[in-house]
């Protein structure tokens, strides 16, 4: 097999990243948005020892759960890598995925309940992060080709909220009628990197930021007076990333123009947002899923609670009011800000939240005495580490609520976790992310 060959696949699976997987004289070649039970001849793009890449010249056999996809760039770029299948097949991959990764990991005994489906399957997303560069001589918006940082134009997001993909475009044509250079990444030169939109689906209140290399630039005060005159935004923030980097967002945010913060709902809480803080993406379906933890973890008047890796504190909020205490942890000071805010927001006064480790305050509040009943944890998508396996099974709370954006780390802790006699009987996926591949899943464990 060499780079250019074209060749006839059939495509047997799907990887956890969505490629359609074939084999082809003992290689397995990744084929882009291929779906398993078709035929397609194939450009080979790439060729490695034991696998390669490829892309379809021509379907010859089509799978009956294939949907044709409005815009090929969502496809080009993987903004929404699962676009081309039926919805319900989707929630089936996503339960598989689960499943296989039990599998391999000997867990086989924990059963995989049927992907949770998202109450919206398009236009889900309130917070878009959108990379700005020059394509053709002309400032545009859009997202990254695959594996690259070409961008390729673009103006419906299609899992961003509508009215935060119409205020991406208009700010856009601010930012090319005041002539702000977009951010040259080769040069390390220019202005706007990004721009980040937040957007509360409670009240339709939107955080415009414009992510730049420089403090400063001449068209600022112009351009943000612009925006803040789009409907609905209620603030515009300038984010400082001067480093030579991938990392979206720089340390300092800059009010230019209204709050700061916005404030969304999840059930009947209200949470205010500062720009840094982790909060989850899909509006309606995140009370649905903390409430698949929250009845799991049979939760009494006199339990108390941590919420660990707490973010701005939502998980640890709404299971306040069935419980006698929580206390929260979290590494980002301003989430942190946020979550006692919104304790005070809410009438909430036996939630307290504290800025750190929550492998070093566990362990401390348990010497102060604490006696934990449930461990609430949603960590990033790295999943736990040792350290905090140990101090959380050292606290020796009755049962742990996991709550995970990546089931190839989650299995890994299940495992671990059972080494100290925490075990699960079922997973449940819960679909935050529809047309894309990523998989989020609730698993409560009791010892
Ligand atoms: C997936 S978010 C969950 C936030 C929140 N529970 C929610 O559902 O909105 C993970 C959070 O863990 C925080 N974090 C990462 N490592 C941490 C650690 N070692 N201790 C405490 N918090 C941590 C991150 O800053 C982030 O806010």
């Amino acid at each position: 097999m060499e780079k250019n060959q074209i060749v006839q696949l059939e495509i047997t699976d799907l990887s956890y990243e969505a490629m359609g997987v074939a084999h082809y004289e003992g290689i397995t070649v990744f084929v882009n948005n291929a779906l398993p039970g078709e035929v397609v001849k194939a450009k080979i793009l790439k060729v490695k020892k034991k696998f390669a890449f490829a892309k379809i010249t021509e379907i010859i056999t089509e799978s009956p759960d294939r949907i044709k996809v409005k815009l090929n760039q969502w496809m080009q770029t993987g903004l929404a890598g699962l676009a081309h299948l039926k919805y319900d097949k989707q929630l089936e991959f996503k339960q598989q995925q689960v499943i296989g990764l039990l599998k391999k990991a000997h867990l086989e005994e924990i059963k995989v309940l049927p992907t949770l489906p998202s109450p919206e399957q398009t236009g889900y997303r309130n917070k878009a992060q959108v990379p700005v560069r020059n394509v053709n001589g002309k400032l545009e918006i859009g997202f990254f080709r695959r594996h690259s940082h070409d961008l390729v134009p673009m103006e419906d997001f299609f899992t961003t909220d509508p009215a935060i993909d119409r205020t991406l475009v208009a700010v856009r044509d601010i930012l090319r009628k005041y002539r702000v250079p977009a951010y040259d990444e080769v040069n390390h030169q220019g202005e706007v990197r990004y721009l980040e939109i937040r957007r509360s689906k409670a009240n339709g209140q939107m955080m415009v930021i414009l992510v730049c290399l420089h403090k400063d630039f001449k068209q600022l005060p112009k351009v943000a007076e612009e925006i803040s005159q789009l409907a609905n935004v209620s603030g515009v923030l300038l984010n400082y990333n001067p480093k030579k980097t991938n990392v979206i967002l720089g340390k300092d945010d800059y009010l230019i123009w209204g709050d700061a913060q916005i404030t969304d709902k999840i059930g009947d809480l209200e949470f205010k947002i500062s720009p840094q803080s982790f909060f989850q993406i899909n509006s309606l379906q995140t009370p649905r899923l903390y409430d698949l933890a929250i009845k799991q973890a049979g939760l009494t008047k006199d339990s108390v609670v941590i919420d660990a890796y707490s973010g701005i504190g939502t998980i640890g909020l709404s299971v306040a009011k069935h419980v006698k205490a929580v206390r929260g942890v979290e590494v980002v000071r301003d989430a942190v800000k946020d979550s006692e805010a919104n304790a005070k927001l809410n009438g909430i006064h036996n939630a307290k939240y504290v800025t750190g480790k929550a492998e070093v305050m566990m362990p401390r509040w348990a010497s102060e005495g604490l006696k934990t009943d449930v461990i609430f944890v949603d960590p990033p998508r790295k999943g736990l580490t040792p350290e905090f396996i140990k101090a959380a099974v050292a606290t020796k709370p009755r049962k742990i609520a996991y709550i995970s954006c990546n089931p190839a780390t989650l299995v890994r802790d299940l495992g671990l976790l059972a080494e100290y006699g925490y075990k699960t009987n079922e997973i449940q996926p819960v679909d935050m992310f529809p047309q894309t591949p990523h998989v989020e899943a609730v698993v409560v464990l009791t010892k």
